[in-house]
């Protein structure tokens, strides 16, 4: 994929991509300007990303976010700058991404650590399991420590990165020696309630979108209502442009089905850039009219159809179930109905100020429990 039609389809997917905006360590100053002055900063949580030098932040950001390809990130420059990334991604996953630069010192006195540890939704820690991670996991202790006193309701998250390198067993041991040092170290200082949640991942394959899936889920307060909507829906998988899902039904997402929902993304994604985009710049890859239907040789079915500008919902059926489609169609129908019911709950509450508290879905109109009994009285609930 050229660089070129990356940049296009990253352009014509979200509106709001500052790709190159970002502060130099020498214009602290006006970051910190525009924390405090930003009308979107206190309404979209922030997660940083930080870590020593090399580690993959960029790389994470950019294969996640950008679409850059893996391999193009070995040609990525040392970041001497923060990046601020502003993802609008769906309706309920609006956040920013600061991408810290390696060598920055984060705690120069110069700098309030504090302004941006408050603001913070989640702080994930990059770790290159390739490389020796005794000062990366210093750094991680220090950094942790100094933010969980500013802001003790912050998710931690320690990417244990590049494990594409290493053996099973290798990083089975490498993530017990991460996890044991890590948490002797809070021990000793006595923050036994700072939770770190470790993630073993990679550029290479899906583990990177699995592992920022879950991150952004914490953030999500709409959950709980999501999950119930797919559960009594059908097993499927509600993932964005980006890849992220936010949400699936009860059964525990296997990998493999992840990552066929995944692929299923990205070629209706990629062909409609490259053959369905018209000249003029107004229209969209991705649309209300997106749908895509698989039939795998295995007897299921892979269906895929817009929910919102950036969200979509895969489900993954059986051949036999696929025979209802009227039903199917209906029971997505006010599936669509219930999240757009749910995102307007959220935003007019986000509007007027007031915290989001999720609920069950029959509880949220009638759109919601027509849905429940539609779904109960036919719809295929299984899944590969
Ligand atoms: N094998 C492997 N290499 C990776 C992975 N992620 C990143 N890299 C490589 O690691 C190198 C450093 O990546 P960057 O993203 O520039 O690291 P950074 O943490 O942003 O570095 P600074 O900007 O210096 O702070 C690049 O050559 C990447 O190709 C991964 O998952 N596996």
């Amino acid at each position: 994929m050229s660089i070129e039609y990356e940049e296009q389809l990253a352009g014509s997917l979200v509106d709001s991509f500052p790709k190159d905006f970002g502060y130099g360590v020498e214009n602290m100053d006006m970051m910190q300007e525009d924390l405090e002055n930003s009308p979107s900063a206190d309404s979209k949580p922030r997660i940083l990303l930080m870590g020593l030098r090399r580690s993959g932040k960029s790389s994470i950001q950019k294969v996640v976010f950008h679409k850059m390809s893996p391999n193009e990130t070995l040609f990525l420059e040392s970041t001497n700058k923060i990046y601020k990334d502003d993802i609008s991604g769906s309706s309920f996953v609006n956040f920013h991404i600061w991408d810290f630069p390696g060598q920055v010192d984060f705690f120069d006195p110069t700098f309030d650590y504090e302004m941006i540890f408050r603001g913070t939704g989640a702080l994930i820690f990059v770790i290159d399991a390739q490389d020796d991670y005794v000062e990366a996991l210093g750094r991680l202790h220090l950094t942790v420590s100094r933010a969980f006193r500013v802001n003790p309701e912050i998710n931690f998250e320690v990417f244990i990165h590049k494990v594409d390198g290493l053996s099973d067993d290798h990083k089975i041991e490498t993530q017990r020696d991460i996890h044991q040092r890590a948490n002797d170290d809070l021990a000793d200082a006595s923050l036994e309630k700072l939770h770190l949640s470790f993630y073993l991942t990679s550029i290479y394959d899906h583990s990177i979108f699995e592992a920022f899936s879950k991150v952004v889920q914490k953030l999500i307060p709409q959950l709980p209502t999501l999950e119930n909507l797919l559960n009594i829906f059908i097993s499927c998988i509600f993932v964005n442009i980006f890849k992220i899902y936010i949400a699936t039904d009860s059964s525990p997402v296997d990998m493999q089905s992840y990552e066929l929902c995944c692929d299923m993304i990205d070629v209706v994604i990629d062909v409609s850039c490259i053959y369905g985009l018209k000249d003029d710049s107004n229209s969209n890859a991705y649309d209300k009219e997106s749908l895509a239907i698989i039939k795998l040789n295995n007897t299921t079915v892979l269906y895929l159809k817009e929910v919102t500008k950036f969200l979509a919902l895969v489900c993954i059926l059986r051949e036999e179930s696929f025979e209802r489609k009227g039903l199917i169609d209906y029971n997505f129908h006010c599936f669509r109905k219930a999240i757009h019911e749910v995102f307007e709950v959220s935003s007019s509450t986000q509007r007027t100020g007031a915290a989001v508290h999720s609920s069950h879905p029959s509880s949220s109109g009638n759109g919601l429990a027509r849905l429940k009994s539609t779904a109960l009285n036919g719809t295929p609930r299984s899944l590969v």
